[in-house]
């Protein structure tokens, strides 16, 4: 028997958006709090379209800490294995910069963040168990003790007959070298079931300057992946399946405030409709319609969009 249609693990953060738009952030007086971190947003999305959640992970030991718990709490994700930090490390802060709807930035600040203190031991087989989906985040793997706590949940999944999704949500901070990601990231997507990113993020994880989706999906289908997603932005994403279909998404129109967000939303909307048993184009149809809603919002966890939203979307600009 499953209780979790889904079970996140990585960080759950804050994310400090931008209250001024179409200003450098050196101009920025005034930022609004949300619940970030990517496998946050894509629980919290998830949750929200009415999928149950699960989340992995370790927060601070204050009001941050308090703050993600709650909100998450409030969406219906189960919070029981997100580990308390006692030895003062802190959550994760991304102040965004919306410069105009196409120019934003991140400025993050994760030096000895409590999700990257997230131990082994703090990742539970019978938790694990009691998922149909683990969605791992790339960047848990950036350092220890973080990295082996995915590791095993990767291989506790595995184990169990539990599907892996890999989003590679690739953030350059923390990580040491190209080298290093590569070597991690090919770890977890050999042996994930499920495997999703941008053009670039694949190519950090093959570690070329300039990839192509078919050698990609050459390469992972050597091993355990039977779907790979590619997202190329504005013009939309490609969905690969081991027996050799390609499926493009279009990505919808949107009245654009800011680009970040796209992906988790995108993440929590896709594999939403796999999990109801929806077709592979229509997956990619509810992510990109989710995604466009969500960049013509301010947040990214607070603006992720209910089914009947996604479908309006999707019906709206069916022609
Ligand atoms: N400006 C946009 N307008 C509408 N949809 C967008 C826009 N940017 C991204 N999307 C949608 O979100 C998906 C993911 O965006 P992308 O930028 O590739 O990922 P990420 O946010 O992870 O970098 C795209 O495939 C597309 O469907
Ligand atoms: O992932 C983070 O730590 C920051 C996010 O919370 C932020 O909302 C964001 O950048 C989401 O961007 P996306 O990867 O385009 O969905």
């Amino acid at each position: 028997m499953t209780t979790y249609d889904l079970i996140a693990v990585g960080r759950a953060c804050i994310d400090l958006n931008a209250v001024e738009y179409n200003r450098p952030m050196e101009e920025t007086e005034t930022f609004s709090k949300y619940v970030g971190g990517s496998p946050a947003n894509i629980a919290i999305g998830a949750s929200k379209l009415g999928l149950s959640c699960g989340f992995i992970g370790k927060i601070p030991d204050d009001q941050h800490g308090r703050f993600i718990s709650n909100y998450m709490s409030e969406v219906g994700i189960d919070t029981s294995q997100m580990a308390i930090d006692k030895d003062g490390h802190k959550a994760g802060l991304a102040f965004t910069e919306i410069l105009s709807p196409s120019e934003c930035s991140i400025l993050m600040y994760r030096d000895d963040v409590a999700d990257l203190y997230l131990e082994p031991s703090e990742v539970n087989e019978e938790y694990i168990k009691q998922a149909k989906m683990l969605v791992v985040s790339g960047t848990g793997l950036a350092q220890s003790p973080s990295r082996e706590a995915v590791l095993k949940s990767v291989a506790l999944a595995r184990k169990n007959n539990v599907q892996v999704v890999f989003e590679l949500d690739y953030r350059p901070y923390t990580w040491k070298n190209a080298e290093e990601v590569s070597v991690y990231y090919s770890v977890v997507a050999e042996q994930s079931d499920v495997v999703i990113g941008t053009r670039d993020e694949f190519n950090m994880l093959e570690n070329v300057t300039e990839g192509n989706n078919d050698n990609t999906v050459a390469y992972l289908f050597q091993h355990a992946p039977e779907l790979i997603v590619i997202k190329h932005g504005v013009e939309g994403s490609y969905a690969y399946t081991k027996e050799g279909e390609t499926f493009r998404g279009k990505a919808y129109k949107s009245n654009v405030l800011k680009t970040f967000g796209a992906g988790d939303s995108y993440a929590a909307a896709f594999l939403y409709a796999l999990t109801k048993g929806k077709t592979i184009q229509e997956a990619l149809q509810y992510g990109s319609a989710s995604a466009a809603i969500v960049v013509s919002k301010h947040s990214s966890s607070e603006a992720m969009p209910t089914v009947e939203q996604i479908e309006a979307l999707m019906e709206e600009q069916s022609n």
